[in-house]
């Protein structure tokens, strides 16, 4: 079974490879994450699911093959572009500012695009664009269900809350297409569940879509549309999370790993 085009392209890699000195990391990668759907990638560690991700979002070096952003070719666009046109990004590692509240995390992103559109008018403090700011950032926090965390300082939130915090903070940015890089890292069974379900509610309601890098087996096979699997930098099956379980490749790569048995 091909992907098939959901509400039309999103993010494509088309023959991406990426080197670093000797090593391959990923090696003619071809995968599409169109738009109304979540997409997997998933793979032992050190497959190459960091990398590939990084090829899309701009910050690893392509050395042949393209990355396509609705239809057009971004291979060697820098990142910040790619975020204009409506590319959001997560990273692994958890970056919210301590000291500040959730509400002024979550901003944080829309403050600074609009400084970095228009900076004189955020400088003279444009109240129309202040007040979408904070009606955006309340829409956001409804939508991850942490309204009452919002003058919670950031330092003081759990893991799990501090996932949300993140989740609200790009889908903030309104991006029609989001690379999520082990959002659930760290939440328990319930968390994540909750998260899962966040996140398809994001795409049903906006149709914006997702590329989603995830070791938690359980979330992306319940969430995910259609799932790529890499290994050693290559991609060794993709289907749907029913043909993922049957797959005996994806079996084989996982041997000795407790990723699949979560699920
Ligand atoms: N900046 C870099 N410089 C050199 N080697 C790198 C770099 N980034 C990744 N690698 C190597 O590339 C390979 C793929 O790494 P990558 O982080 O993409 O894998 P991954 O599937 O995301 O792994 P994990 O699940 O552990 O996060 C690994 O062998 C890693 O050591």
């Amino acid at each position: 079974m091909r992907a098939d085009q959901g509400r039309g392209p999103g993010l494509e890699a088309r023959g991406v490879t990426v080197r670093y000195g000797g090593l391959v990391a990923a090696d003619s990668v071809t995968l599409s994450a169109p738009l109304g759907r979540i997409t997997g990638l998933i793979g032992p560690n050190g497959a190459g699911k960091t990398t590939t991700f990084s090829a899309c979002s701009g910050t690893a070096p392509v050395s042949s093959g393209s990355v396509h952003l609705f239809g057009e070719e971004v291979t060697g666009v820098p990142p910040q572009i790619r975020g204009q046109r409506g590319l959001g990004r997560t990273f692994q590692r958890m970056e919210l500012f301590d000291s500040l509240t959730v509400a002024d995390n979550v901003g944080l992103g829309l403050e600074a695009g609009l400084a970095g559109s228009k900076p004189w008018r955020h400088l003279l403090g444009n109240k129309g664009d202040k007040a979408r700011i904070v009606a955006r950032v309340q829409e956001s926090l409804r939508r991850c269900g942490i309204e009452d965390l919002a003058q919670v300082t950031a330092g003081e939130l759990s893991t799990g809350q501090g996932r949300l915090v993140e989740l609200a903070r790009v889908l903030a940015g309104n991006f029609r297409m989001l690379l999520l890089d082990e959002p659930s890292s760290g939440l328990d069974r319930a968390e994540t569940a909750r998260f899962g379900a966040i996140l398809r509610n994001t795409v049903a309601e906006t149709g914006c879509g997702i590329l989603l890098v995830e070791h938690d087996m359980s979330l992306v096979l319940n969430i995910c549309d259609y799932v790529y699997v890499l290994d050693f930098g290559k991609l060794i099956f993709e289907g749907t999370p029913a043909q993922i379980v049957a797959s005996q490749e994806v079996q084989a790569a996982y041997l000795g790993s407790a990723d699949l048995e979560a699920s």
